[in-house]
C-alpha cells in the first residue's frame, strides 16, 4: 500500500472503478453514461457496486481537495447557494420535463425560456451553470438536453408539462427527487441565509434560522397548517415519503431479532406518521404487532395508507393506528420494543429528553428503545472506548473515516437541514449515550447501515 496520499487515492480510484465496472460486466451491462437520461438499474441497490461507488466518490473528492488550489476550490464552494437556486429554478418551472417532451430530447434556450414564461438570456445563464456541473448538458451552443442528472429530476407523478402547469400547487405531489429538491430550495434556502446570525446569537434570539427568515414562532409543522401553507405541507410530505422510501426493507428487517418475540408482544412505531417502517416489518414477520402512533390528522391519512397496502393487518388487529401525542404520558404499557425513525434527529436535546423519558416511563425492564437515524460520524477516527456494542466506521488510507462526500446519503448535510429548519441535530454516539443517561436509558449498540440503528435497554 502507498504512503503517499496522492498515489493512495489514485490506486482506489483505479482498483474501485475497475472493480465497479466489472460488476456491470459481469451482469452484461455497462456503467451508465452522464449522457443517458437516468433509469434504475439492477445494480443500484447492489451493495459491493454502493460500496465502491462510495469509495471512488470519496478518493475523487479528497484527490480534488488536494490538488486544486485552496482560492479554486473555495470560490467554488462558498457560492454554493447558487446551486440551490439553479436546480431549485428549474425544477419549479419544470425545465427536465420540457425537454423530455421536446421532440428531439433538446432545446434552444430561446424555445425554453417561452415555454417557461422568463428571460432567455436568464434561462441560459442558469442552465449553463448547472451544465458546467453535469447538471443538463450543453449540446451545441445555446441548445441543451437532459442528462443522468437532470433526467433524475423530472416529477415521478409522470404529468406532463401542460398538467403541471395548470395546477401549479400540486405539482410536487407524489414528484420523487423534485418535491426533495422543492421542500429544500423552498423553506431551506432563505432559512439557510439567516444562519449565520442564529449560529453568532444562538439561545438568546429565535428558535432556529427558518424562524428568523420566514418572521414566525412557530415549528415548521405548525407553520405548514397556516392558511396558504397546504400546498407546501403537501410538498413536504412529497419530500418525506419520497425520501422514506429511499430506505430499503431490509434495513429495518435486519435491525433486529424479530423472530424472537413472543406472540404477545407489541411493538410501538412512534411518531410513525404511516408506519412504513412497521409495514416492512409486518410483512416480513407474521408474527409481530405492532401500534403505530402519531399526531391526529396523520393517523387519518394512516388509515387510507394500510387499508390500500396491508388491510389485513388492520382487519385482524395485527396492526392499529393511534392518535398520541409523544410528549404525552405513552399509552401503551410495558412494550417489547418502541422504536422511532426521524423523530430524535428532528428536536433539539431539551425535546428529545422529554420523548424519551415518556417512553422509559411506559417502558418495563425488558422494553427496548430503536432509533432509526442519520447518525452522524466524526470526521476522523473516533478513539473513544463504549461499553455499548458500536459498529466503527473505517476507510482505507487516506480517507476519513466517514468517507467525507463518498458517505452515502451525506449525514452531515442532512445535520445541517435539521439545524435549519428546526434547531434539530443529528447526533454522535456519545450524544445519544448522554439523552439515554438523562431519561433512563442504557445504549446497547449502534449499527450502521444507510442509517445508524442505536438500540437502548432499560436502565
Ligand atoms: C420526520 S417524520 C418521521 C415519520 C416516520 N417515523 C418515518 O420515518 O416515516 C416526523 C413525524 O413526527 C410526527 N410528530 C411531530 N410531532 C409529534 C408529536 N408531538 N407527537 C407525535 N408525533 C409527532 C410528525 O407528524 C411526523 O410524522
Amino acid at each position: 500500500m502507498s504512503t503517499d496520499p496522492l498515489s493512495a487515492l489514485l490506486n482506489i480510484i483505479n482498483t474501485s472503478t475497475n472493480e465497479l465496472q466489472s460488476l456491470y460486466t459481469k451482469n452484461g451491462s455497462q456503467f451508465p453514461s452522464l449522457d443517458a437520461t437516468y433509469k434504475p438499474g439492477p445494480l443500484d441497490e447492489d451493495a459491493k457496486a454502493i460500496e465502491l461507488s462510495k469509495l471512488v466518490v470519496a478518493a475523487a473528492n479528497q484527490l480534488i481537495a488536494t490538488v486544486r488550489s485552496p482560492k479554486d476550490t473555495l470560490w467554488e464552494l462558498v457560492p454554493s447557494m447558487y446551486m440551490s437556486a439553479a436546480i431549485g429554478f428549474a425544477v419549479d418551472v419544470d425545465i427536465p420535463e420540457i425537454l423530455n417532451e421536446a421532440p428531439n430530447k433538446s432545446l434552444q434556450v430561446k424555445e425554453i425560456a417561452s415555454a417557461v414564461n422568463c428571460q432567455a438570456s436568464h434561462v441560459g445563464r442558469v442552465l449553463r451553470y448547472l451544465a458546467t456541473r453535469h447538471i443538463f448538458k450543453e449540446v451545441t451552443p445555446d441548445v441543451f438536453t437532459n442528462n443522468k442528472l437532470s433526467s433524475a429530476l423530472i416529477k415521478a407523478s409522470g404529468k406532463t408539462v401542460g398538467e403541471l402547469q395548470a395546477k401549479p400547487l400540486e405539482k410536487y405531489e407524489n414528484s420523487g427527487n423534485a418535491a426533495f429538491v422543492g421542500h429544500i430550495v423552498g423553506e431551506g434556502l432563505r432559512s439557510s441565509s439567516s444562519m449565520v446570525d442564529f449560529l453568532k446569537g444562538s439561545g438568546k434570539g429565535a428558535n432556529s434560522p427558518f424562524n428568523m427568515a420566514w418572521g414566525t414562532d412557530k415549528r415548521l409543522w405548525d407553520w405548514y397548517a397556516e392558511p396558504g401553507q397546504g400546498w407546501r405541507f403537501r410538498r413536504f410530505v412529497a419530500a418525506m415519503q419520497f425520501v422514506a422510501q429511499t430506505y430499503k426493507d431490509t434495513i429495518f428487517q435486519n435491525a433486529y431479532d424479530w423472530k424472537s418475540l413472543k406472540s404477545t408482544d407489541v411493538i410501538v412505531d412512534v411518531g410513525g406518521n404511516m408506519g412504513t417502517v412497521s409495514l416492512a416489518v409486518a410483512k416480513m414477520f407474521p408474527e409481530t404487532k405492532f401500534v403505530i402512533q402519531d399526531l391526529p390528522p396523520v393517523i387519518e391519512g394512516a388509515k387510507t395508507f394500510w387499508k390500500a397496502n396491508f388491510p389485513e393487518a388492520i382487519e385482524n388487529g395485527r396492526v392499529k393506528l393511534e392518535a398520541h401525542d409523544f410528549f404525552q404520558p405513552q399509552p401503551v404499557k410495558g412494550a417489547a420494543i418502541y422504536f422511532c425513525r426521524f423523530i430524535i434527529q428532528d428536536w433539539p436535546d431539551a425535546d428529545c429528553i422529554k420523548i424519551m423519558k415518556r417512553i422509559r416511563e411506559a417502558a418495563n425492564p425488558s422494553s427496548k428503545l430503536i432509533f432509526f437515524e442519520i447518525g452522524i460520524p466524526y470526521a476522523c477516527a473516533d478513539p473513544t472506548k463504549y461499553e455499548a456494542d458500536v459498529e466503527r466506521r473505517t476507510a482505507p488510507f487516506p480517507l476519513i473515516p466517514n468517507l467525507g462526500k463518498g458517505g452515502g446519503s451525506d449525514p452531515t448535510s442532512v445535520d445541517m437541514t435539521m439545524l435549519n429548519l428546526l434547531n434539530g441535530q443529528g447526533r454522535n454516539v456519545g450524544q445519544f449515550i448522554e439523552l439515554g443517561n438523562a431519561t433512563g436509558w442504557k445504549l446497547t449498540s449502534v449499527k450502521n447501515d444507510e442509517l445508524s440503528i442505536i438500540t437502548f435497554s432499560a436502565a
